[in-house]
């Protein structure tokens, strides 16, 4: 089913979550049913995210700054695109998810992680915010299984202890998120790809959210 977006003033839908909550699977379907555009993180042709997950203290900084430079490009073409957009993680998890977490366990030397929040400071200024941030909320039982299920080799080495690290750096910044609009999805007790009825209500949350009469 495809229902045009009608609401002006919603441009910019961007899924946040952490590694294995869906976001990908969960981009594609609405892009699909709302007929938006999408924009999808750099995974395949990304150069360094093999080798950082074999050596993270080696590569933390070059893969940081790829997918900072890589977002940042991707909300400079969502300001150029008139139609609506929905984007698979934010320009922010990278900076005060990942980059800070890999600080914080010692992945990052201080003149290193210095350089990355100043360029990030640089380039946060051109940056809008998503209309609408849409927040996949989950346990850590629940990533580890879609962690398993997709068996990507690279991925074989993530820590759970990693997963936790950025669980918490998650529910901070969600917690204090007050750029835009907000709608948790709680998803550990839901399958919106196995049953319709519950993508029918994330659809109806958003519909809402986009739609609804005191949005
Ligand atoms: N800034 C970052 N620093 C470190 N790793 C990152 C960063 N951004 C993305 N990644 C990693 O790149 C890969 C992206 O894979 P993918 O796009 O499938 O998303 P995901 O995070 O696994 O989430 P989902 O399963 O919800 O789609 C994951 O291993 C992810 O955690």
């Amino acid at each position: 089913m495809r229902k045009q977006h009608n609401n002006p003033m919603i441009k910019h839908i961007a899924i946040a979550g952490n590694i294995g909550a869906g976001k990908t699977t969960l981009t594609k379907m609405l892009a699909k049913h709302y007929g938006w555009e999408i924009q999808l993180e750099e995974v395949d042709n990304n150069p360094y995210l093999a080798d950082f997950y074999k050596d993270m203290s080696r590569w933390a900084f070059h893969l940081q700054i790829f997918f900072l430079n890589s977002r940042f490009k991707q909300v400079q073409e969502i300001a150029q695109i008139q139609a609506p957009v929905i984007q698979d993680r934010t320009i922010y998890e990278d900076a005060y998810i990942f980059a800070k977490s890999l600080y914080d366990q010692g992945y990052f030397v201080q003149r290193d992680y210095d350089n990355y929040l100043s360029i990030f400071e640089s380039m946060i200024q051109y940056v809008e915010a998503p209309d609408l941030l849409i927040y996949l909320k989950s346990d850590l039982d629940n990533l580890v299984r879609n962690i398993e299920n997709r068996g990507r080799d690279y991925e074989k080495t993530i820590r759970i202890d990693y997963l936790q690290e950025l669980k918490t750096h998650y529910d901070t910044w969600i917690q204090n998120y007050d750029k835009g609009k907000l709608l948790i999805i709680d998803v550990n007790t839901i399958n919106f790809v196995k049953n319709p009825e519950d993508f029918s209500s994330i659809v109806s949350k958003i519909d809402r959210e986009l739609f609804g009469l005191f949005s």
